[in-house]
């Protein structure tokens, strides 16, 4: 069933539906994509792409916005010129997501894109990262952050009275561990010191996140101190997170039988008790 979905996605892909593309030459070729959520450069030479959400005014993740995700990602996957680099960010200034939008929801298929995709993502947090944003975040394999004092990140889910399923856990035990997660997802944490925690892999100049996301995937100069290549550490760190072949069985499932859009706050209730009875 998730392949016939994926044949569909993928069709919707190649079709004209939405995409507007073109191209412009400078000392190389960039090709842009776009629909009404997501805009999409891709420098052939370097084979960097940049996918922009915007969807204002918080960049909510809507459904809208997370089907033109997929699409996206999967027109990406398929593009020769894309050297499995990609990363993510905002077209919004101060707010890089402001979560699931709270009307509607569907977050199993980006968690399932993020982390079966064989390209290297990096998330370039250029603002405020509650929740679902969060998640988006941390299914990158680098996240690069404005240092800025006034952007929080984290699972505020508790806060809300969403109970985190095992999948979400499982990703920020990934990352802070486990005593962390369980402080963490226990109060509903918001850290403004993702730095120290290990939440993000680098703070950067608020002007400086999207050149050094991109820095960080082209210059290899960077990585010689263990000389090898972040590409080539990536793939790895991806095969070694694909031992969890089962979760991802899992989730399928459950995105093939949990409602996807909810449009009022009572289908929330009704998912949450959901996740409790799946748990
Ligand atoms: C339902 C889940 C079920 C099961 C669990 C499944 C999976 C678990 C995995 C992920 C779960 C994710 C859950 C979520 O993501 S829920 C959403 C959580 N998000 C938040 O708590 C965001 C709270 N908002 C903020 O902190 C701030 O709004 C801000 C920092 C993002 C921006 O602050 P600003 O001061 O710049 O702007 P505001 O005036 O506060 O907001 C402007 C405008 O935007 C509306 N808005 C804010 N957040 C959302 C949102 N998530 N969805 C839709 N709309 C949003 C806000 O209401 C304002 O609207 P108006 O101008 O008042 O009309």
């Amino acid at each position: 069933e998730h392949h016939q979905w994926k044949k569909r996605r993928l069709s919707q892909a190649t079709s004209s539906q939405g995409i507007r593309e073109g191209a412009t030459q400078g000392c190389h070729l960039r090709r842009h994509f776009s629909n009404n959520k997501i805009l999409v450069e891709l420098d052939e030479a370097s084979g960097v792409a940049i996918m922009k959400l915007k969807n204002p005014p918080v960049n909510s993740l809507s459904l809208e916005l997370l089907t033109e995700f997929s699409i996206t990602i999967e027109k990406l996957e398929v593009d020769r010129s894309c050297r499995g680099v990609i990363f993510l960010t905002s077209a919004a200034p101060k707010i890089f997501s402001a979560g699931l939008d709270i009307t509607e929801m569907s977050v199993q298929e980006l968690w399932l894109l993020l982390n079966g995709s064989n390209m290297v993502t990096i998330a370039a947090i250029n603002g405020s990262s509650p929740a679902g944003g969060c998640l988006m975040a941390m299914c990158c394999d680098f996240r690069i952050m404005a240092d800025n004092p006034k952007y929080t990140i984290g699972l505020n889910e508790t806060q809300l009275g969403i109970v985190a399923p095992f999948w979400l856990k499982d990703t920020i035990t990934n990352i802070l561990g486990h005593r962390l997660t369980e402080q963490s997802l226990q109060l509903g944490q918001m850290y403004t010191s993702a730095l120290k925690i290990g939440l993000v892999d680098q703070l950067v100049p608020e002007d400086k996140v999207q050149s050094t996301a991109a820095y960080f995937l082209t210059d290899e100069k960077m990585h010689e101190d263990c000389n090898t290549s972040v590409v080539l550490r990536t793939l790895m760190f991806k095969a070694l997170r694909k031992n969890s072949r089962v979760l991802c069985a899992f989730l399928r499932e459950e995105c093939n039988s949990v409602p996807r859009i909810l449009s009022n706050l009572h289908k929330i209730i009704n998912i949450n008790i959901y996740y409790r009875i799946s748990l």
